[in-house]
């Protein structure tokens, strides 16, 4: 199979961008694989594949599998790339892009040359729709990893995620111990491990071990986990600039009950074919 495809990133969180809708396309996790490898095939952390949507209310549908070929429920730098790919194929001209994804339908806005909006949707905080063991929901929860213990929020943003604050994430043993908490058996469906630094009530540094990749330059729905659980111990404002390795994303956030708006690049780099 050939297949034409645009790489892209966001924040150095990169992509490779298919599109389904005027190619047929028949993935299998060996292809992903195949693909996403960075010696036998292009190299991405995920791969997006963008389809006709089965919501006729909606533009597009789009489904995302990351580098090892698990397909995941939500990728938020990987929606702002998705809002600037189908405008530049020209799959649409709108501004306000509804898209369909297996975590629910996000909203993307795109304002001018490169900065995306999108509407991560409001947070889900109770452990069981996370899908994290606990036997009440709470702001933190003690996670023993390996004989210690460590306190852990836990966020899903349609995908899973685990936050630990660290005094600096310039040390902080994001390999080690982001591999052992991924696959924690409290996470059944494995989980993302974001290692946050909070400089002030409107700055924080974070880095994340990504479910299925290992750590990435940046990750936009760990970005917007990080924040809410920070946020519902009180020590974050509305409005925060999160720096990953790869750059600073805006994340807003209300409250409970309120989306999670993330705001950010999204950058092309080359467009070419694979063959698979
Ligand atoms: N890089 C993506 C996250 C992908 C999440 C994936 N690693 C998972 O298994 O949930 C982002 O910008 O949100």
């Amino acid at each position: 199979m050939r297949l034409k495809f645009t790489k892209m990133h966001g924040l150095g969180n990169d992509f490779v961008m298919i599109d389904g809708i005027t190619q047929r396309v028949k993935l299998t996790a060996d292809k992903v694989r195949q693909i996403a490898d960075r010696h036998i095939g292009i190299g991405c952390d995920q791969l997006l594949l963008v389809e006709a949507p089965r919501d006729p209310d909606v533009d597009f549908r789009y489904r995302i599998y990351n580098a090892d070929g698990s397909e995941v429920e939500n990728c938020g730098n990987g929606a702002r790339c998705f809002a600037r790919f189908v405008r530049e194929r020209r799959l649409t001209s709108k501004e306000k892009i509804l898209v369909e994804t297996a975590a629910g339908i996000l909203e993307l806005n795109v304002q001018g040359a490169d900065q995306v909006s999108v509407d991560m949707g409001p947070p889900i905080l109770e452990p069981a729709k996370i899908p994290f063991q606990a036997d009440i929901q709470a702001e933190s929860y003690p996670l023993d990893v390996d004989g210690e213990t460590y306190t852990v929020g836990a966020v899903s943003m349609g995908n899973p995620h685990t936050v630990l604050l660290v005094e600096d994430v310039d040390t902080a043993p994001v390999h080690s111990l982001g591999a052992a908490i991924e696959r924690h058996p409290r996470f059944p469906a494995r989980v993302n491990v974001g290692f946050l630094q909070i400089l002030d009530r409107k700055r924080a540094r974070l880095r994340v071990f990504e479910r299925g990749v290992g750590e990435t330059r940046a990750c936009g729905t760990g970005a917007c986990a990080a924040m809410v659980a920070a946020r519902i111990r009180g020590l974050v404002d509305e409005e925060v600039q999160i720096t990953l390795p790869g750059g600073t994303l805006t994340i807003h956030w209300p409250g409970p009950g309120e989306p999670v708006t993330m705001t950010g690049p999204a950058t092309a780099v080359y467009h070419g074919q694979i063959v698979v």
